[in-house]
């Protein structure tokens, strides 16, 4: 991975609105056509209605003209890594293929390459519904 990605998801948790949790995390995407997108969680006092750093990467990729995930990284403020959740591997998936490459970044740089396939196999993928 180009450096630019770790530094642009890195700027992105900066826009982080997380002061229910304070873990700002951010997310970048290079996307199929060549740009990038990137996204911070975005929490509520209503817990439930806050969203994670990569759903807004994601919808920024779509309404950018981005339709497919070539790689992203996603970095956390505090010292953690932060796999993407559950939800997350979901909305992925819907937008990679299976070996596409997530980075899980720290403030340093890139500590761990992992696919979406690895993070969420044997998964709800859009072509079973034929
Ligand atoms: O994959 C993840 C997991 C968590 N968070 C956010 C959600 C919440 O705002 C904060 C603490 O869970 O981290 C993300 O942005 N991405
Ligand atoms: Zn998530």
């Amino acid at each position: 991975m180009s450096h630019d990605l770790f530094e642009a998801a890195r700027d992105a948790m900066k826009f982080a609105h997380a002061p229910y949790s304070k873990f700002p995390v951010g997310a970048a995407i290079r996307a199929d056509d060549g740009k990038v997108y990137t996204g911070a969680n975005i929490e509520n006092l209503s817990f439930p209605q806050g969203w994670c750093a990569e759903p807004t990467a994601i919808g920024c990729m779509i309404m950018g003209g981005g339709r497919k995930i070539v790689e992203m990284a996603v970095i956390a403020e505090k010292l953690a890594l932060c796999p993407p959740c559950g939800g997350c591997r979901q909305k992925i998936s819907e937008f990679a293929d299976a070996g596409t490459k997530i980075y899980l970044c720290d403030e340093v740089g890139v500590q761990k390459t992992v696919t979406i396939a690895e993070l969420l196999p044997f998964s709800f993928k859009t072509d079973i519904l034929g």
